[in-house]
């Protein structure tokens, strides 16, 4: 069993607190750390590989300590967000190193088996240097896995990626899922967590927002207010028609910028709008949500 539980976890740098009292259990398959930049999700990671102290709280996988716990340490591999590869060495080189530094019984096996994982055997004799963004965070995750880790943690893993090297990635992640690992990694994205992560976990400015699957997460999203700016030939008619409605929660003119309205129900608002337009002879000029960056979904969850 290697869960990863996380009780009361903070962590703070001076006066920034990074992460704020986290509860978290982590089961195996893939979990999706949400959050915008600065949420404090890479200070997560880290505290989850064991590689940075909690300043309260405790880490645990498995049921022991992750910090400074050489059993453990075998038993988690964490891709870093950053690029700092060593560009002179080979793909194979590079993952070697790693074997090397944990210690692996058999360096040369292991290595050649991690390449095989994340399929980079047919460019792990050339320079690092030469390799794609998305090839590079392969290779990382071959380094990352060549010590056999139960448990593996990355950090913007899609990051920079184009659509066809985000999807092997993908493809990747969930055929280790699906061999029994337990993945997280984070994401300022939401597309890239709806699309793989069976579990996702919200962070908002160092605080646990949000946690379920993404049905749930989304739930929440779409059950809030939202914002949209409407133009239509007769600003004033629909703001009455709209105002009647029990899903407008308010409208307001603003003059040549057109109609500002806060509804409740996205599925709802988008067929009345159309609806009572037509049913009165107002002709819609542009309808569009004022508020869909991440950011305010973030601020609603995390004030919910
Ligand atoms: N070593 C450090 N010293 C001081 N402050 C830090 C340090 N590391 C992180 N922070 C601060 O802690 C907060 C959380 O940072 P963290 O990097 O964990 O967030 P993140 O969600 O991973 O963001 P990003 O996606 O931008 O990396 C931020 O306010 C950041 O400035």
């Amino acid at each position: 069993m290697t869960d990863l539980v996380l009780s009361n976890v903070s962590r703070w740098y001076g006066n920034v607190v990074a992460v704020n009292d986290v509860n978290m259990h982590i089961t195996s398959g893939i979990t999706g750390l949400l959050g915008p930049n600065g949420a404090g999700k890479s200070t997560l990671l880290s505290m989850m590989a064991g590689l940075l102290p909690p300043s309260t709280g405790s880490v645990t996988i498995g049921g022991a300590p992750a910090r400074e716990n050489v059993a453990i340490y075998r038993q988690v591999g964490l891709v870093p967000v950053q690029e700092s590869l060593y560009d002179f060495l080979t793909g194979e080189q590079f993952v070697r190193l790693n074997a090397d530094l944990q210690r692996v019984p058999q360096p040369a096996t292991a290595t050649k088996y991690a390449i095989g994982l994340v399929d980079m055997a047919s460019a792990a004799d050339r320079k690092i240097s030469t390799y794609s963004k998305g090839m590079k965070q392969r290779i990382k995750v071959a380094s990352a896995l060549v010590h056999g880790p139960h448990v593996l943690l990355l950090d913007e893993p899609f990051n920079g990626m184009d659509p066809i090297q985000r999807r092997h990635m993908m493809g990747l992640l969930t055929g280790f899922a699906e061999r029994g690992h337990t993945i997280v990694f984070s994401s300022h994205i939401l597309e890239e967590v709806e699309q793989i992560a069976r579990q996702v976990e919200v962070l908002v400015a160092g605080r646990h927002a949000a946690s379920g699957d993404f049905a749930e997460i989304r739930r929440l999203m779409t059950d809030r207010p939202n914002q949209y700016l409407i133009r239509s030939s007769d600003d004033r008619a629909l703001a009455t028609l709209l105002l009647g409605h029990p899903s407008v929660r308010g409208a307001r003119l603003r003059g040549h910028h057109g109609l500002e309205v806060e509804a409740d129900d996205l599925g709802q608002f988008a067929q009345i709008v159309p609806r009572l337009a037509r049913e009165h002879g107002v002709r819609i000029f542009e309808l569009t949500p004022t508020d869909e960056s991440l950011e305010s979904v973030f601020s609603y969850l995390v004030n919910t």
